[in-house]
């Protein structure tokens, strides 16, 4: 097999001989070549992103198409830890007991926020961890509207930085619209208070108050609340600071809790 293939046929002149006006194809450029194989070892292709996308939407999980652009943006495979395949549909663990939620739930967080997340809106993620739906807040709220990431584990909010930094998201962390801060999430981050949407990837024994506190009159909370069995709660608060609160469904997220006890194991 390895001489037939080192054998060269006339057909492999003829696809090397190029026009003379003819500007030679990207692929033959080094750093084409370094960009495939980068993509190769760390397990990116954007059409397998795009292919995650269509099974999310054949399967009914994303109905809204603003949702599938956003997920469509933003390449998981960037916040994927290498090794892990980037777009099967599961939790995969990213150091620290911790775990990047599985394509499904991204997607189900983002369909119940989205009407919250239009342009100019104000979002807090907590417990941002690898950063990728953070950047798909940004990307939907905008240059002009402001993404908010608190993880408590300084390494994984590094790691995020970094992850961001080669994602669709990087002008807006670099702009200001999208950031990521060290610190207890179950305060919230009032700097940026009051959000229109909070979202929190762990699962909190009861809501904390702090988070009601600074989500706007209007707005809404998604959090899994529970110990080990967990609901995923859609908070709502409506504009005379009421909530209302309903169930979507049993979910299992790692806990909202200190970073001790997360490094512990709990
Ligand atoms: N009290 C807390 N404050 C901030 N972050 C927390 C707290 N408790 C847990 N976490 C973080 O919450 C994250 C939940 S898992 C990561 C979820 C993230 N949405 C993703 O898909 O990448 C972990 O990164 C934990 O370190």
């Amino acid at each position: 097999m390895r001489e037939e293939s080192d054998q060269k046929s006339p057909h492999h002149h003829r696809h090397r001989a190029r026009s003379p006006i003819t500007p030679p194809p990207r692929s033959s450029s080094w750093l084409h070549l370094f960009n495939r194989m980068e993509q190769f070892w760390s397990g990116r292709d954007v059409r397998k992103n795009k292919e995650m996308v269509k099974h999310l939407l054949s399967s009914g999980v994303i109905n809204s198409k603003k949702v599938a652009e956003v997920i469509e943006t933003i390449d998981r495979a960037l916040f994927v830890p290498d090794g892990a395949p980037p777009y099967v549909d599961s939790p995969m663990q990213i150091g620290y007991n911790a775990t990047i939620s599985a394509p499904h739930m991204h997607a189900t967080c983002l369909e119940l926020l989205e009407d919250y997340l239009k342009p100019g809106m104000r979002v807090l993620d907590v417990g941002s961890g690898t950063g990728y739906l953070t950047s798909c807040f940004a990307v939907m709220v905008g240059p002009q509207g402001r993404a908010v990431g608190v993880e408590h584990i300084p390494e994984l909010s590094e790691s995020s930085i970094k992850n961001i930094e080669k994602s669709e998201a990087a002008t807006l962390l670099k702009e200001g619209s999208l950031s990521i801060h060290v610190g207890d999430g179950r305060l919230g981050w009032p700097e940026f208070a009051p959000y229109d949407a909070i979202h929190v990837g762990a699962a909190a024994p009861e809501i904390p108050p702090a988070l009601i506190e600074q989500l706007k009159p209007g707005g809404r909370l998604v959090i899994p609340v529970g110990k080990i069995s967990q609901d995923l709660k859609v908070v709502d608060k409506n504009s005379d600071g009421s909530l209302s609160v309903r169930v979507k469904f049993s979910v299992r997220y790692v806990p909202l809790t200190s970073r001790e006890a997360q490094l512990r194991g709990r």
